[in-house]
């Protein structure tokens, strides 16, 4: 389908929050934009009608504000080109990606490159986040100002934490002058030391280093408290613990401009999945015990928690094949996101459509300042169209992130998704999905 075509999305169950709209809609596109919302739309000649399959549901288009996607630099585990395929096939219409390239992207030079890569694959948005320090070492303050310029929405040294309080206080200074958003890697690298997984009675059992929950909580609190210093927003990647999530609900009732977000691992696994130790359960934060994952579930439900991100950290076979110790941290996330929290969230009644929607969607384009986030009139046509009851079984070898290393394997939950539309072009189709058999082919199906 090109972008120049009109058609009108029929049918669907639109769960739109920010224009408080959930029911039955017809949804008119033309030249790439939402130009009408309402019911029974009429259908001028020529104009073609996508039906929107039974039992689906339309949403603005879901924004995944934390990924890797390794180029430049680490080709072997993800390309641009790879990652947004997997975008789009786990129903995202854009990715805000983290610095940690090779080299790190702490110039225009680098930005510019991942935003050509993105354009010339054509199918999710990319917004780069730049590295707020030199070579995110911790020393120096990045040139914020021109990664801005060049097309960063944010500045993190993810992978790493912004390594000093000083730092951290120039960077919130500078950024927030700019109007960039600060994203820190919350961790103290002293108290993780060489662990490998959450330090509790599973780490002691299976003989693996630990990394205690206060890594992460000491650190948060330093860095709320200089939000506060320098009244400027701040977001907590990755968050993992029940302490961390007090720590923010604490900071955003002293009216302190905190956000979080939460990955779909971190509300799904425990650290007894170490048990099978599988390289694939070991990521930076670690798996924690099931009382922390209550509480994020508790959180995503009551709105402290402002997103879900799937932090998808593409590694080679190869290295996930190293000992538990020597292995890379992270998982691939791109393609199981959308299954796990319709899986556990929202078919066991812990959280309702529209409260995925703004985890997923409004709250991530609000953070980060960027298109979408709702479905009105004269906004770029980003629409997913999620299935909620499509029966997923998980397969690394049917995902199309260039990596494997994922520890659903063989998975079966209930919900996926059905298409994805940027721009109104529709970029993505999924096959399994009955009822889109009468829609435009897609780049990616
Ligand atoms: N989250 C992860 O487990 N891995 C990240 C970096 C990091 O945050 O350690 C990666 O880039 O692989």
């Amino acid at each position: 389908m090109t972008q120049g075509m009109t058609y009108i999305l029929k049918n669907g169950r639109v769960v739109d929050p920010a224009n408080g709209r959930d029911g039955i809609f017809d949804i008119e596109v033309r030249d790439g934009v939402i130009v009408r919302v309402g019911q029974d739309l009429p259908v001028p000649a020529g104009t073609t009608v996508l039906e929107v399959p039974a039992g689906c549901v339309v949403t603005p288009g879901l924004i995944d504000m934390h990924v890797h996607l390794r180029e430049p630099g680490q080709e072997h585990k993800e390309t641009v080109a790879s990652g947004v395929t997997a975008a789009v096939a786990g129903g995202f219409t854009a990715v805000a990606c983290m610095p940690n390239t090779s080299p790190i992207n702490d110039s225009a030079a680098v930005t510019r490159y991942i935003r050509d890569k993105a354009d010339a694959a054509g199918l999710a948005r990319v917004y780069p986040i730049g590295a707020a320090s030199v070579g995110s070492k911790g020393e120096q303050l990045a040139e914020i100002g021109e990664l801005k310029t060049a097309g960063c929405v944010a500045v993190s040294d993810d992978g790493h934490p912004i390594r000093t309080a000083l730092l951290m206080r120039r960077v919130l200074e500078y950024a927030g002058m700019l109007d960039v958003l600060v994203i820190d890697h919350c961790e103290d690298p002293t108290l993780k030391g060489d662990g490998v997984v959450h330090e509790g009675p599973v780490a002691s059992e299976l003989g693996l280093h630990g990394i205690p929950g206060e890594a992460e909580e000491l650190w948060i609190e330093r860095d709320i408290t200089l939000a506060g210093l320098t009244r400027t927003p701040f977001h907590v990647a990755h968050l993992s613990t029940a302490g961390s999530l007090r720590a923010v609900r604490a900071g955003k009732a002293r009216g302190i401009q905190v956000t979080c977000e939460v990955a779909p691992h971190h509300f799904v696994l425990t650290d007894e999945a170490l048990r099978s130790y599988d390289t694939n359960t070991k990521m930076n934060p670690p798996l924690r015990p099931q009382a922390d994952v209550d509480a994020l579930v508790d959180g995503l439900a009551d709105g402290s928690v402002d997103v879900i991100a799937t932090d998808h950290a593409p590694h080679h076979a190869d290295e996930k094949a190293l000992s538990y110790d020597q292995a890379p941290f992270g998982i691939t996330g791109l393609e199981t996101a959308v299954s796990l929290t319709f899986d556990r969230l929202v078919h066991t009644g812990r959280i309702g459509l529209s409260r995925m929607v703004e985890l997923l969607s409004v709250n991530p384009a609000r953070i980060l300042k960027v298109t979408g986030g709702a479905l009105s009139e004269g906004a770029p046509a980003d629409i997913s169209v999620l299935a909620p009851d499509l029966k997923v079984t998980v397969r690394a070898s049917t995902q199309r992130s260039l990596s494997r290393n994922m520890p659903f394997e063989g998975w079966d939950l209930r919900g996926g998704v059905a298409a994805t539309i940027v721009g109104g072009r529709v970029v993505y189709r999924n096959t399994a999905v009955e009822g889109l058999g009468a829609w435009p082919p897609a780049a990616v199906q």
